[in-house]
């Protein structure tokens, strides 16, 4: 594999869940295919278990990695083409991704949407630069409208924690006081299109994603009806897709709470606000997953950059 930027790039899911249980039992296996290698991580956005987890992946795999938050440390970057740079940027990004990629044999992006504009945000402008102008592998850290290793991680968690051959999960919309991208939501809506569970999204009126996206995954606007029988419920915040970037009025409370859920289990990718999203007594109680979760982030992590590894 040469980049990481999409849920797409995932040939078979069923096996790349078994190569990460493999990396999961044994994380010091391949401590030798990274020696000599830097995985350079560039942060556009904040970060906490993206940040640690994928340089825990590079030091089980013997990379080092290196890291940097773009936005305020290092030089403003252009990316439209052909522009007079008069204005805050310093310096294009065609430089930039040539530069880096004389330091780095992998470089990872962290980049969110604008939420304001979604021709641009659809594009990819910043990751498919970076695919575009380095001369390295690329691996999304969550674009704009992506978290591929997000995607993974889940997938892995549900097939970790699942009791059932075909167990039902569902994406619920949950309530934010902020605009929230919709990256978490395309890629585990992609995931479990790949994967063999019954699938359902719940979302408010006004609040579905993208068609490109959903497909033919049932949408319910009722939340109740789409946790009947659940075995997962994965929570998460996006604003409106339709109205784009906008949080429209909902009247219903959306908030995950034990009561609505039974005995399902609890996912989501974290940070999450308690009591906004879900009542403490979800996170708090043995049905919660989102430790779990971030821990396979490393793992999930560890297994892109060793298919990256091994194909340099
Ligand atoms: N990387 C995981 C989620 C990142 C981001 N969440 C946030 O921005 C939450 C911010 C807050 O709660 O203030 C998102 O939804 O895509
Ligand atoms: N889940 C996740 O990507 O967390 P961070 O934003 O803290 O990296």
């Amino acid at each position: 594999m040469k980049n990481y930027t999409s849920i797409k790039d995932i040939e078979n899911i069923h096996n790349w869940i078994t190569e990460a249980k493999k990396v999961k039992a044994n994380p010091l296996a391949n401590k030798n295919l990274g020696k000599n290698k830097t995985l350079g991580l560039l942060f556009f956005n904040s970060s906490l278990r993206t940040r640690l987890s994928t340089q825990k992946a590079a030091l089980n795999l013997g990379m080092e990695p290196i890291v940097m938050n773009v936005s305020g440390d290092a030089w403003g970057i252009e990316f439209e083409d052909g522009t007079e740079m008069n204005g805050n940027t310093a310096e294009h990004i065609k430089e930039a991704a040539a530069v880096v990629s004389q330091y780095c044999d992998v470089i990872a992006v962290r980049a969110f949407p604008t939420l304001t504009d979604k021709e641009k945000d659809e594009s990819e402008q910043v990751l498919n630069s970076f695919v575009k102008y380095a001369s390295v592998p690329i691996v999304s850290m969550e674009s704009a409208t992506g978290h591929p290793l997000q995607g993974l991680t889940d997938a892995l968690t549900i097939a970790e924690n699942s009791l059932k051959k075909k167990p039902k999960v569902v994406l619920s919309w949950a309530p934010h006081i902020k605009a929230l991208p919709h990256a978490v939501a395309n890629s585990f809506t992609q995931a479990m299109q790949k994967m063999d569970v019954e699938f359902v999204i719940a979302n408010p009126e006004g609040y579905d994603l993208s068609k490109e996206i959903t497909k033919d995954t049932p949408i319910y606007h009722n939340q109740a009806q789409a946790f009947k029988d659940a075995d997962f419920i994965y929570a998460k915040n996006w604003s409106s897709y339709e109205s784009y970037g906008q949080l429209l009025d909902v009247n219903d409370n959306w908030t995950i709470t034990k009561d609505k859920i039974g005995d399902a289990k609890f996912m989501h990718c974290l940070p999450v606000r308690r009591n906004v999203v879900v009542e403490d007594a979800v996170l708090d109680s043995k049905n919660s997953l989102v430790i779990e979760q971030a821990n396979n982030r490393t793992y999930a992590a560890q297994l892109v950059l060793k298919k990256i590894l091994e194909n340099l």
